[in-house]
């Protein structure tokens, strides 16, 4: 072996060499002076859940915000915001590795497999190519071991990034079931838990994402971003707080309001399958991400979000022991009985694939497209 090959080899394996005082520090952009629409959130204080009576009342705070509103804040989630600061760190040094690196790991479009690289530009909003980039990372069990390499700057990071994966699962992902459980009166807290426990195989995902500024021309060939408004698949998604105004929620009065960045919180937004396991009950929240208002608009924006999804052979009905549901007398939402897994691979194919999602989309010709089994997504309001 020459010399220099040795080198690159033992470099590329020196995790010092990644260390967080090697890395370019990710630092917060400042926050926005406009005035725009704030959407008004409800925040939940996690650490109430252990104390007594805590669940109850956090399950009351909810309410109205899942069955109305699909968003809301979570706070003291048992991660600090220096372990949050090194995700955006390594974020921002991924996105800066050059791109024939980034795409020896890039995502298998054609399978719907979204673990890996997506690289920008792969779709035309309106008329100017997206500006997203992504970076999505499987859960950390032996299903998925070996099955996905990383670059070294991530693979010197894995065990804090399995940290803060499993942290995420089990100090939010987890309370918000058992919260949802009671919201819906279910004789079993644990039922929606059970659904998605760690170790079973599905396909929850993290991810660091990465919006590019463009220029004023770019914004408007692709509309300021309006035209994007959809739903997310999974259970919940969550959204670190970040500075860089942009996410819409699409309000029940048919108004978009603007997501405010509010210091030590996580976004949270109930998102498809919650909503196929409640008939709807539960609500998917729409919602979009615009141009940042103007004193930002220089600015990267980037993201860390979390998508919680149940086993991939969980049969997406709605859930039979909730009298809440009964009430309400819910429908399933498919004409036939569908799996998490085809759910995923079903809408994943549309998100993955423009060429493919452009042509299902014009089969209709009313603005909806079938997704799977009779159920459709549409387009929303502008
Ligand atoms: O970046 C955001 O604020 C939201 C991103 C989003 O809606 C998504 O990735 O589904
Ligand atoms: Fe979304």
């Amino acid at each position: 072996m020459s010399s220099t090959v040795t080198e690159t080899l033992s470099a590329a394996a020196d995790p010092t060499r990644y260390g967080f005082d090697k890395l370019n520090p990710y630092e917060h952009p400042p926050e926005t002076k406009a005035d725009v629409p704030w959407s008004e959130l409800v925040t939940l204080d996690l650490e109430d859940y252990a104390r007594p009576g805590g669940k109850e009342r956090l399950a009351k705070q909810l309410e109205h915000a899942v069955h109305h509103v699909g968003f809301f804040y979570v706070k003291n989630f048992g991660l600090s915001q220096e372990q949050v600061d090194q995700q955006f760190t390594l974020a921002k040094n991924f996105f800066e590795l050059p791109t024939e690196e980034k795409e020896k790991f890039e995502v298998n479009y054609a399978e719907a497999d979204y673990n890996g690289w997506r690289r920008p530009g792969r779709y035309l909003q309106v008329k100017a190519k997206d500006n997203v980039e992504m970076y999505n990372i499987a859960k950390f069990t032996k299903d998925f071991e070996g099955k996905y390499d990383h670059p070294d700057l991530i693979k010197a990071h894995l065990p804090e990034i399995e940290v803060f994966h499993r942290a995420l699962h089990s100090n939010v992902v987890l309370p918000l079931l058992r919260l949802f459980a009671i919201v819906l009166q279910l004789p079993d807290e644990e039922y929606l838990v059970k659904q998605h426990t760690y170790e079973t195989k599905s396909e929850d995902h993290f991810r660091y994402m990465l919006y590019y500024p463009r220029t004023e021309e770019e914004w408007a060939d692709s509309k300021y971003g309006t035209t994007g408004g959809h739903t997310d698949l999974g259970t919940v998604t969550l959204l670190f707080r970040q500075p860089v105004a942009g996410l819409q929620i699409l309000g029940e009065d048919g108004n978009w309001t603007w997501v405010k960045a509010e210091p030590g919180t996580i976004t949270v937004n109930l998102a498809d399958t919650i909503s196929h396991l409640t008939g709807g009950w539960l609500k998917s929240s729409v919602h979009r991400v615009v141009a940042p208002p103007e004193d930002q608009r220089q600015y990267k924006r980037t993201g860390l979000l979390y998508f919680a999804r149940p086993h991939n052979d969980t049969v997406l009905v709605p859930i039979t022991d909730s009298p809440v549901l009964e009430k309400a007398g819910v429908k399933p939402r498919f004409d036939k009985l569908v799996t998490m897994a085809e759910w995923v691979k079903a809408k994943q194919t549309l998100q993955l694939n423009p060429e493919i999602a452009k042509k299902r989309w014009a089969e209709s010709g009313d603005g909806t497209v079938e997704v799977l089994a009779g159920f459709r997504d549409q387009k929303y309001k502008e």
